[in-house]
């Protein structure tokens, strides 16, 4: 009998574990797929995608740690950020921001869609989400061209918004299509999950 319950809860924690790295990977491979496009210092990537859907499918806790395990990642050296970038160094780059807000961009898309278990909140709880993403590393990406970033020419807070005016509608898609997608699909990833 204990026996049984040891093996079941150590099944259980070694399937968190796997869900966990496996949006991390996800991360990484979203970060990189598209990466070569870049608008200003923005370079055009998945990331948001993926983090909504881990919050979403993994629930806020767990959807915030495997963000954080991503970030943790990438600083220790491995190139799992945009453009195959990693390192302590990436700590001042300008869009680190958008790296800590995936932890909070995960952890709201969880939070919402557990309040709202219906197709309509989970894309806001998505939307919501991106807003997040959005508004925390465009602040992040100004304050480090302020700050401590050689800026380009004439950088301006409205220039900060002008370059994400471009990955937005693809962002907002996405959001609509996590949304959903992650409502099928949340009844199937949590009968794997505690
Ligand atoms: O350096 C990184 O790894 C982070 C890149 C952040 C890119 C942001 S995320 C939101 C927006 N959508 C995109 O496609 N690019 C930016």
């Amino acid at each position: 009998m204990t026996t049984s319950v040891t093996r079941s809860s150590n099944h259980s924690r070694t399937l968190t574990l796997v869900h966990v790295a496996m949006f991390s990977a996800l991360m990484a491979i979203g970060a990189n797929i598209s990466a070569f496009l870049v608008v200003g210092g923005v370079p055009i990537t998945l990331q948001t995608f993926f983090a909504i859907l881990a919050g979403i499918l993994l629930g806020k806790r767990l959807g915030a740690a495997a963000m954080i395990v991503y970030a943790l990642i990438g600083l220790a050296g491995v190139p799992v950020f945009a453009q195959f970038s990693g390192g302590m160094d990436t700590l001042i780059s300008p869009t680190f921001g958008f790296i800590i807000s995936y932890v909070f961009t995960a952890y709201a898309a969880g939070w919402i869609a557990s309040k709202m278990p219906s197709k309509k909140g989970f894309i806001l709880a998505a939307l919501v989400a991106t807003a997040i993403n959005y508004v925390f590393g465009t602040n992040w990406m100004y304050a480090a061209y302020k700050f401590w970033f050689a800026a380009p020419e004439g950088f301006t807070y409205a220039m900060a918004w002008a370059w994400m005016a471009v990955p937005l509608p693809k962002d907002i898609l996405l959001a609509v299509f996590a949304g959903l997608f992650g409502f099928r699909m949340q009844p199937i990833i949590r009968k794997y999950l505690p």
